[in-house]
């Protein structure tokens, strides 16, 4: 069965990478054996407690022949009680390791993959956001965190099989005490069980790579499509029934991969049964007649064949151990791939704390930027759609030479033609991405120099579609300041006009935000997002003005919050309303990669140049622009919320 399967793309032409390639890099053993390390204690414990198992494994079979050639053939009762006895206390013994080793096991697995898991979380969280952009969520997701599942389970499969290792060695030389005949019979028989099972393991495995790469398309699509945004796409421009036959289609490979995973894994297990049988019917059928000779005794017979019994399992485990062993080293270099993914954006070493409290200047020096290549960002394993054409790309310079000056407490609006790069510009400042040539400073530091939290610190963004967590009022507002009082939080909202709309909820503060804020409207959300600024108390304010038509009502009150937003902050705006154009010291008109012109409004309006041309193509409108009365607002009744419990 040759699948192919990719994440809701077109088929790839041949000639594409593989990203699903299980190529490991040279030296990734070593890599994985190192998180082995600090648990050495642990593993030595282990192969300790495996030995012991092993141990008890063999015993009881001897014991068993003592009782029947000494006890049961010699009419020894009290001999035989004593040996029953005994072999009793072992099976308890050997439960009571099994569970030790299962402890041990989980313990050495899960101190592994948590060391991996957090060390693969913080890593991604301090990748550029052009890593983020490039890259399918729910894949990424799948390989922070699903892929780790599955390795895990490898490993305790990896560990049992050091178990197995000694339980085989010294069933093997139990075997060749007892009889060395049946040792040698046993050890030539042994390909004969294993290589169907073998066979049929290899099966499985590949099957298996197919299943989680057909599981991860699946929850890769899901994730896309189930999100708000993306429900919301598909209810307006998808095609329902074409979205439902590719669906069925992922679902039905999965299933299908699934039945032929349980009949392959049926089949092994049922061919492993029955050589078992066939091998006990052998060993008694030859065994009897040596018996019957006098050659051994009943009870060394079935010593021998109760230990071949116990080989089977060990040996099975250990058929597995190259595959399960390649499975760990696979979804490790998987992680690996990711952890070295360098992030281009780092703190330098030297870096500086930005003076606190003080609004600072901003200042574009000579800036040259254009956005990185994929492969400069990101894995082609986790875009999946990037074509081989993309690769090696160099994509073209949306700033060149750009210089401009923002003083310290005024307020520069940014406009100009869709595309111009005004956005790019608020990137830089929030060192999003750093400029490929010249300097973006702040506060006459270059950003490269400060560390990334006075940055963070000193900067607050609003964007145009604001978003939110899927949490409460409150706990999204406490994101900026976990610390902040009941108090500050009102006078937040108060200032950025939305306490109102809040209180009147049955909820308040606690009304549940709902998926990225989709249960506020665009007014709404923007005022939230301009409360969680106040909070933050930032001195310098990025905003993306909401080019979506607010009402009459939502956008005097934005205004009116933008106000107490703006107020004595050094503040960078893309505009799209007249009254926050027209208040703006500073208006740069951003155009083909650069600042075309700069002045006030007044002044570059009487230059006539391209702001004239497009204030009176799009802010001239007195009807979208003019002042528009206030007006009373109703709120529809409010939806049932959720509640969030907190503190459980
Ligand atoms: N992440 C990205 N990767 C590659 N190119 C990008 C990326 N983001 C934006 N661009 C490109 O950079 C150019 C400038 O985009 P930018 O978003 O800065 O424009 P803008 O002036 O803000 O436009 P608008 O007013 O439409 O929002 C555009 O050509 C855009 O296609």
């Amino acid at each position: 069965m040759d699948v192919v399967l990719r994440f809701g793309a077109p088929p790839k032409s041949d000639d594409d990478p593989d990203p699903w390639s299980t190529k490991v890099r040279p030296g990734t053993t070593r890599r994985v054996l190192a998180y082995f390390r600090p648990h050495i204690g642990k593993v030595a414990l282990f192969v300790l407690i495996a030995a012991l198992e092993a141990a008890v494994v063999i015993a009881t079979p001897l014991l068993m022949k003592e009782l029947i050639d000494d006890g049961i053939l010699k009419n020894d009762l009290g001999f035989v009680v004593l040996m029953a006895g005994f072999t009793a206390g072992l099976a308890v013994l050997a439960a009571l390791l099994s569970m030790v080793s299962a402890y041990i096991s989980a313990k050495i697995g899960e101190g592994v993959t948590y060391d991996l898991r957090l060390q693969a979380i913080d890593h991604v969280r301090q990748l550029p956001i052009a890593f983020f952009t490039r890259t399918q969520t729910g894949v990424l997701v799948g390989r922070v965190h699903t892929e780790l599942i599955m390795a895990q389970q490898s490993f305790g499969h990896l560990l049992m099989a050091a178990t197995s290792a000694v339980t085989v060695l010294l069933v093997l030389a139990e075997l060749i005490y007892l009889s060395w005949l049946v040792a040698i019979v046993t050890v030539i028989l042994i390909p004969l069980f294993i290589g169907p099972w073998v066979y049929v393991g290899r099966l499985i495995q590949r099957r298996t790579g197919g299943l989680m790469e057909a599981n991860a398309g699946l929850g890769g699509l899901l994730q896309e499509r189930f999100n708000v945004q993306g429900a919301m796409l598909s209810k307006i421009f998808g095609r329902p029934n074409e979205e439902m036959a590719d669906y069925r289609d992922r679902a039905g490979l999965i299933r299908r991969i699934g039945v032929s995973i349980s009949i392959w894994a049926r089949l092994g297990f049922a061919m492993m049964a029955l050589m078992a049988s066939l091998a006990t019917a052998l060993v008694y059928g030859i065994g009897g007649g040596l018996v019957i000779q006098g050659a051994f005794q009943l009870g060394t017979l079935v010593a021998i064949a109760t230990l071949l019994q116990r080989l089977f399992g060990p040996i099975t485990q250990l058929s597995g151990l190259q595959e399960t062993a390649q499975t760990v080293v696979v979804s490790f270099s998987r992680i690996f791939e990711l952890l070295d993914l360098k992030p281009l954006i780092r703190e330098s070493p030297d870096a500086v704390g930005l003076a606190k409290n003080v609004a600072p200047d901003i200042e574009f020096d000579d800036v040259s930027f254009r956005y990185p290549t994929a492969d400069e960002v990101s894995l082609a394993s986790l875009e999946h759609l990037r074509s081989k054409r993309e690769s090696g790309e160099v994509t073209a310079d949306v700033l060149r030479g750009t210089s401009f000056h923002v003083r310290a407490g005024t307020l520069t609006a940014l406009v100009g033609p869709s595309g111009a790069g005004k956005s790019t510009i608020t990137h830089l400042v929030s060192r999003l991405y750093d400029p490929n040539s010249g300097s973006v400073r702040v506060g006459g530091h270059d950003l490269r120099d400060l560390t990334f939290d006075s940055l963070r610190e000193a900067v607050g963004v609003v964007s145009q579609d604001a978003y939110l967590f899927h949490d409460t009022i409150r706990e999204n507002l406490l994101y900026a300041r976990p610390t902040a009082t009941e108090e500050e939080l009102v006078e937040a909202c108060r200032g950025a006009q939305i306490w109102d709309l809040i209180d009147s909820l049955p909820r308040g503060l606690d009304t549940v935000t709902g998926d990225r804020g989709y249960r506020m409207s665009g007014g709404e959300k923007q005022r939230l997002a301009i409360a969680r600024l106040l909070l933050k108390e930032p001195t310098v304010v990025v905003l993306d003005e909401a080019t979506a038509h607010l009402d009459s009502e939502s956008e005097a009150a934005v205004q009116r919050a933008l106000k107490t937003a703006l107020r004595s902050r050094t503040s960078l705006v893309i505009a799209h309303r007249l009254s926050t154009i027209r208040e703006a010291d500073q208006i740069l008109v951003i155009d083909g990669g650069g600042v075309r012109e700069r002045g006030t409004h007044d002044e570059l309006l009487a230059k006539g140049g391209l702001y004239a041309e497009l204030y009176h193509t799009q802010f001239s409108d007195p009807a979208s622009n003019a002042a528009k009365p206030e007006i009373e607002v109703e709120f529809d009744e409010p939806e049932p919320v959720d509640y969030v419990i907190r503190g459980g």
